[in-house]
């Protein structure tokens, strides 16, 4: 056994050891208070996150081999012994960020279109003028593999100096078999190079090529794409855009199912702009998450907690569209373990999940507490991970994040500043702020 790392003395240190026990909330409706958080005070669920004060994490072989107040653990791992000695002194510490939505992948710039969103254009009008995803399909097409492994590695050095330590990244600006299967290959590329843990996802379906008609590209996606993403063998899961204007439920289904004969475990870009029976469909077919859900229904809410789908909302998305929110206590209420995500696209440009856990407390009602197993624990299960994944017990990998603030609510409370130190991913220190 190798003593890979010991990061000691830390204020605190956040493991997300024990699961949380769906404890009695109030809704915050209450009258009263000042604005939108309401009157009513939540319950305080730090005790749920599994914090030791004044303490030390020891990894070996790269997972924790022990967690608890530093005096133990030093005296039985000490720090001289190990490869890397962290003074965590004034700091604390929590586990890395899991951001389980991403298209991280993409060339070209769409600043622009940012401006023009401010003005009054909305994310429609840029489509259907030819911005947004398809501005972004043109420029990936021309954009040779090294310079979008370049990008694509600048973008995972800025994930991981704001904490993530996993991530997904989808494909999806290729829109064809040829593209498709290149944005993957440089997807498991940039994976095999970086620290961060890179879990792909194929997203052919995610728009509809110019000049083609949607059931013909549907059916491309499902007889050609799908099997030679299949004999690729890279890909783990297939989404699709099931949205008003791009592909409907049928459509969409037809190209979770066979992904699902591929192998390719569904998820679903469900209610982002409109209603129209997403949230539903990952129900049905069984995905691992349903995605933006800005218009989810009541029962739509309850189809998902039914067949264990993992609700993930992406705040950034709502911020950058100027969009309202997602209701997020009502997948609390619902008992849905919910998951965030930074969507870092080139329409949604922001690859920090402490920025995602800031708008998540702010416009979503969620307590920091909340925020923060939205971003680790609950986004591990939106991808299939292993328990352990997202959290600092025994047994877990040794990927962890060092907050230059005595305890983790300063990812939210220190909102548009980065709170992140140092990373550690599997022990190692692959990040010094
Ligand atoms: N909504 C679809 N896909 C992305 C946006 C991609 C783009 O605009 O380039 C999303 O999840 O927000
Ligand atoms: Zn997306």
């Amino acid at each position: 056994m190798t003593l890979t790392a010991v990061v000691y003395d830390a204020a605190e240190i956040v493991t997300l050891e024990t699961s949380d026990d769906g404890a009695e909330r109030d809704d915050g409706t209450a009258s009263g208070g000042d604005g939108k958080f309401g009157g009513a005070e939540r319950d305080d669920e730090t005790a749920d996150l599994g914090i030791y004060e004044d303490a030390a994490v020891a990894i070996e072989d790269g997972e924790v081999a022990r967690v608890g107040p530093s005096g133990p653990v030093t005296r039985e791992f000490p720090p001289e012994n190990a490869a890397y000695a962290v003074d965590a002194t004034g700091k604390s510490v929590i586990p890395g960020f899991v951001d389980p939505h991403t298209h991280a992948l993409f060339a070209g710039d769409r600043s622009d279109e940012f401006e023009a969103k401010l003005r009054g254009k909305t994310y429609q009008d840029i489509m259907e003028e030819g911005g947004g995803i398809l501005r972004t399909v043109r420029a990936t097409r021309e954009t040779g593999d090294e310079q979008l492994l370049d990008d694509l590695l600048g973008h995972l050095d800025t994930m991981l100096a704001h904490g993530t330590t996993t991530v997904e990244i989808k494909s999806g600006y290729g829109l064809d078999a040829e593209t498709e299967l290149r944005m993957l290959e440089v997807i498991d590329r940039a994976d095999d190079r970086h620290a961060v843990d890179v879990v792909p996802t194929f997203m052919g379906a995610h728009a509809v090529p110019e000049g083609r008609e949607t059931d013909d590209y549907v059916a491309e996606v499902v007889n050609d794409q799908i099997p030679k993403v299949e004999s690729q063998g890279i890909a783990e899961f297939c989404d699709v855009f099931c949205e008003e204007g791009v592909f409907d439920v049928e459509q969409s289904r037809r190209v979770l199912e066979a992904g699902k004969d591929a192998g390719l475990t569904p998820k679903v870009h469900a209610e982002e702009l409109a209603h129209i029976g997403g949230t539903q469909l990952a129900a049905d077919v069984g995905a691992a998450s349903a995605d933006h859900l800005l218009h989810s229904t009541e029962e739509d809410i309850e189809a998902l907690v039914e067949s264990d789908v993992v609700p993930v909302l992406l705040p950034g998305t709502a911020f950058g569209l100027g969009a309202a929110y997602a209701d997020a206590r009502a997948f609390f209420d619902a008992g849905a373990d919910v998951a965030i995500a930074t969507d870092f696209n080139p329409n949604c440009y922001s690859q920090s999940m402490g920025f995602a856990a800031a708008l998540s407390c702010v416009e979503m009602g969620m307590t920091p507490a909340e925020a923060l197993r939205a971003a680790t624990t609950n986004a591990a299960a939106a991808l299939d991970l292993p328990e352990s994944v997202g959290t600092l017990r025994e047994g877990s990998p040794g990927d962890l994040a060092i907050l230059d603030a005595p305890s983790y609510v300063h990812v939210p409370y220190n909102f548009g500043v980065n709170a992140v130190d140092t990373v550690l991913k599997g022990g190692e220190v692959v990040h010094r702020g």
